[in-house]
C-alpha cells in the first residue's frame, strides 16, 4: 500500500531529526501545519499505531539528550509532524510518476458557470436573446407597433386594447423589415419564446394580416404549420376573424376532408399545369403529414411564392419526424429543387401573354430566372431564399441539432420572460398570473382527491390531464358512477329532512348539484370533440378529462383550474398542460395529485394538507362508486341489473349509457 499525498516536492535535504534543536522544530512544525490543513484525512488506524512507534522513538532520542517532560511532550508532537512531512517527501521521491489522487467533491460552481456550461455548442444568436418584459403592454395602435387603422378597429372590436409583450415585440419586427415587392432576400428569421396564453398566435396573425393585404394577386405567400388539426381549427379561426375586411383567403389542410376536397380547396385548377403554380388561398395552415402529400401529388401545389413558413408549437414539431417533413417543405422553397420540381410537372408549358412575353407574375421572380436561364449581368446580385421563417414555442428548443436542421438566415431569438429571473438561469416561463399546488396522496385515493377539489373547492371549470386515454376513460366513468350516487344519496339525505321538517329542500337545492364530466380524447370523432369542447366552453360540462391531446395549445377562456391526475415526466409537458389556465393575464390554479416518492420532484410547489374530516363524508360514497364501478366492469351486462337492485334510484339509461362498450377494469 503506498500513501499519495498533494504535497508539491520540495528541494530541502532530508534531515536526521535528533539533531534539530526545539526551536527550530518549532518554526518546521508551523510550516507543517500549514502544509497539512490542505493535506487529504488522517490516516487510517495502522498509520496511526505505526506513528505512535515511530514517536516513541523519538521521544526515546530527546530523552536521551536531556529535556523537561513538558519540552519532551511538545517536542513529541513537533517531532510527529515532521516525521510523517518527511515520510512523504520520501515517498513522493521513490514515486514520482504518482499524481495526486483526485478528490471527488465536485467544487461549487455559481449560477452564472452553470449558465455558460449549459450554453455551450448553442449559437449566440440563442444564447443572447433578445429579453422582453413578460409584463409590459402598449396601446395597439400606437404608431410604434405600426399596425393600419383598418385592422387596430378590428382589434378594438374584439375587446383588444392593448398589444401584449410578445406582439410588441414582434409585431413591428415583421411590419418594418417587410415589404412584399422585395423578393430577393429573407429580412432575417425569428425564433419566440413566450409563456402559454401570453398572445403568441396573434403576435404572427396580426401583423401578416397586414402585410398581406396590400397583395394583389392570390398566391400562396404564408404557410402555418401546426401539430395538430385541432390547432389547426383554431389558428384558422383567429386569420378568419381578423381577415373580416380584407379579401384575404385562408386554407387548410388537416386530413380531415377527403384529399381531393383539399386540392379543391386549395389549388382549384387542377387539369392546366402551370409553371408559377396556382393557389385559391393566401395563407394555408396544416398538419405537417398532410401537408407533404399534398406536395408530393398534387398538381401546381407550389411553395414558389411563400414569404412565411411559420412553425408553431416548434419544438413539438421539431421532434415530429413524420416522413421528414421538414426538409420536404425546406426543399420545396429552395429555388433549385422547386424549379426542377416545376418544370418536372409542367414541361415548358409556360403561358405567354398576348405580345408572346412570359406571364412573369404567375411565377416567382427567382423561379423565372432558373427555369428560363436568364443571362446574369455584372451587377446581378445572387439569388436568395425570400422567405422568413418564424418560430413560436413556450418551450423553444436549444437544441443545436433541431436548430441547425431548420437552416435560420440571420436569425434572432425574442424571449418573453419575467425580468426578476435570476441572470444566466434557463428556465421555462410560467404565466406569472398561475398559483401551483401539489396533494400527496396514496394511488388508490387519487381519484377522491379530484372529488374533493370539485366538491369542496367548487371548482367549475376544470382540465384534468392523465396519462393515457385508457386512463382518462376509467377515471371519467368512475367520477361519472361517483356523481350518481353522490346526488341520489344527497337527495335522499334532503328527503329524510324534508320529512323530519327540520329544513326546507330550497336550502339545500345548491347541494344536489352535480359534477358533470367528460372525456376528450383521440378516439372521439372530430364532430364528437367538437361537441364536448362547446359544452365544455359553455358550462354545461365542468370537468373535462384528456390526455395530453389539448395539453398544447389549445386555447380554452373558461379554463379556472388544471389537475394534473397523473405528474408528466417532463417539465415541458408540465408547462403546456397548466398553460391551459392562466391564459391572457387572467388567474389560474394548477393542482398535481402525486404519490409521496413523486412529491420530492416539486419541492417548489406548494403542498396542501387536506383535513381528513373534508374528505369523510365523500369517502363513504367513494367507496361504493369503487364498488360498483369494478363490478360492472367485471361483467358489463349482467352488473347493470344487479347495480340497480343494489342503489334503485339510480336511472338505469344512465348506467348503460356511462359502459356502453367498455370491458376495461380498475386498477
Ligand atoms: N392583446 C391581447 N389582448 C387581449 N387578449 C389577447 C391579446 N392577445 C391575445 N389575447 C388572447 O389571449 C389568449 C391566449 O393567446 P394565444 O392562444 O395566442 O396564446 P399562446 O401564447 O399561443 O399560448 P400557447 O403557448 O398555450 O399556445 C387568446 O384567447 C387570445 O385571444
Amino acid at each position: 500500500m503506498f500513501q499519495i499525498q498533494r504535497y508539491e516536492i520540495e528541494q530541502e535535504p532530508l534531515q536526521d531529526v535528533s539533531t534539530v534543536s526545539t526551536e527550530r522544530l518549532s518554526k518546521i512544525n508551523e510550516r507543517i501545519q500549514l502544509k497539512r490543513k490542505r493535506s487529504l484525512k488522517k490516516n487510517n488506524q495502522a498509520q496511526q499505531a505505526n506513528e505512535d512507534k515511530e514517536s516513541g522513538f523519538i521521544k526515546k532520542e530527546i530523552n536521551e539528550k536531556g529535556g523537561s517532560f513538558q519540552e519532551v511532550a511538545s517536542t513529541e508532537k513537533i517531532s510527529k509532524n515532521i516525521h510523517e512531512d518527511l515520510r512523504q517527501k520520501e515517498t513522493i521521491k521513490k514515486h514520482p510518476v504518482l499524481q495526486a489522487f483526485p478528490t471527488f467533491d465536485r467544487p461549487k460552481q455559481t449560477p452564472q458557470e452553470i449558465a455558460a456550461a449549459k450554453l455551450l455548442g448553442i449559437p449566440d444568436w440563442l444564447a443572447n436573446p433578445t429579453i422582453i418584459d413578460s409584463n409590459s403592454t402598449k396601446v395597439i395602435g400606437h404608431p410604434s407597433i405600426g399596425l393600419s387603422e383598418g385592422l387596430v378597429k378590428r382589434c378594438n372590436t374584439y375587446g383588444i386594447q392593448e398589444c401584449f409583450a410578445v406582439q410588441m415585440a414582434v409585431i413591428p419586427l415583421l411590419i418594418h423589415s417587410r415589404n412584399l415587392s422585395d423578393t430577393h432576400k429573407s429580412p432575417g428569421d425569428i425564433c419566440v419564446s413566450a409563456p402559454t396564453g401570453s398572445g403568441k398566435t396573434l403576435a404572427y396573425v396580426l401583423p401578416i394580416i397586414d402585410i398581406l393585404s396590400k397583395r394583389i394577386v392570390t398566391r400562396l405567400r404564408v404557410l402555418v404549420v401546426l401539430p395538430t388539426r385541432d390547432l389547426v381549427i383554431q389558428v384558422k379561426e383567429t386569420f378568419d376573424a381578423f381577415c373580416k375586411g380584407t379579401n384575404l383567403k385562408v386554407g387548410i389542410v388537416t386530413g380531415q376532408q377527403s384529399f381531393t376536397h383539399e386540392q379543391e380547396q386549395i389549388v382549384g385548377d387542377l387539369k392546366g399545369h402551370f409553371i408559377g403554380g396556382k393557389s385559391k388561398v393566401d395563407i394555408l395552415i396544416a398538419t405537417p403529414g398532410r401537408l407533404i402529400e399534398h406536395l408530393s401529388t398534387t398538381p401546381n401545389f407550389t411553395l414558389q411564392h411563400l414569404r412565411f413558413l411559420i412553425i408553431d408549437e416548434a419544438d413539438r414539431l421539431l421532434n415530429q419526424s413524420y416522413h421528414d417533413w421538414l426538409s420536404h417543405i425546406l426543399k420545396s422553397t429552395q429555388l433549385k429543387q422547386a424549379a426542377v420540381n416545376t418544370s418536372r410537372k409542367t414541361s415548358m408549358e409556360i403561358k405567354f401573354d398576348s405580345f408572346g412575353v412570359p406571364i412573369s407574375d404567375a411565377v416567382s421572380a427567382v423561379m423565372m430566372e432558373s427555369i428560363l436561364h436568364i443571362p446574369k449581368g455584372d451587377i446581378s446580385e445572387p439569388k436568395t431564399s425570400a422567405i422568413q421563417k418564424l418560430l413560436f414555442s413556450a418551450t423553444l428548443t436549444r437544441n443545436p441539432a433541431k436548430i441547425a436542421s431548420l437552416h435560420l438566415v440571420n436569425p434572432q431569438y425574442i424571449s418573453v420572460q419575467s425580468i426578476n429571473k435570476n441572470e444566466g438561469e434557463f428556465k421555462y416561463v410560467l404565466p406569472s398570473s398561475l398559483n401551483e399546488y401539489m396533494i400527496v396522496s396514496t394511488s388508490s385515493e387519487k381519484p377522491l382527491m379530484i372529488l374533493h377539489l370539485l366538491h369542496n373547492h367548487h371548482i367549475s371549470s376544470a382540465l384534468c390531464f392523465t396519462k393515457s386515454v385508457d386512463s382518462s376513460h376509467r377515471l371519467s366513468e368512475l367520477i361519472r358512477i361517483f356523481e350518481i350516487l353522490y346526488s341520489q344519496t344527497l337527495k335522499k339525505e334532503i328527503k329524510e329532512i324534508e320529512i323530519n321538517n327540520i329544513q326546507k329542500t330550497n336550502e339545500n337545492s345548491d347541494f344536489v348539484k352535480s359534477i358533470i364530466a367528460a372525456e376528450y380524447s383521440s378516439d372521439l370523432s372530430q364532430e364528437e370533440r367538437k361537441n364536448i369542447l362547446n359544452k365544455f366552453k359553455h358550462g354545461e360540462i365542468q370537468l373535462l378529462i384528456c390526455s395530453d391531446l389539448i395539453a398544447r395549445g389549445i386555447d380554452i377562456d373558461r379554463v379556472d383550474t388544471v389537475i394534473n391526475y397523473d405528474v408528466p415526466i417532463y417539465m415541458k409537458k408540465y408547462v403546456h398542460r397548466v398553460g391551459r389556465t392562466a391564459r391572457a393575464g387572467r388567474k389560474g390554479d394548477a393542482y398535481s395529485i402525486v404519490e409521496t416518492q413523486e412529491a420530492g420532484h416539486l419541492d417548489k410547489i406548494k403542498n396542501v394538507n387536506i383535513k381528513p374530516i373534508k374528505l369523510e363524508p365523500l369517502k363513504v360514497i367513494y367507496k361504493k362508486s369503487l364498488e360498483a364501478f369494478r363490478e360492472y366492469m367485471v361483467n358489463t351486462r349482467s352488473s347493470v341489473t344487479k347495480y340497480k337492485d343494489k342503489f334503485s334510484s339510480i336511472d338505469i339509461n344512465e348506467i348503460q349509457e356511462i359502459g356502453q362498450d367498455d370491458q376495461i377494469i380498475i386498477e
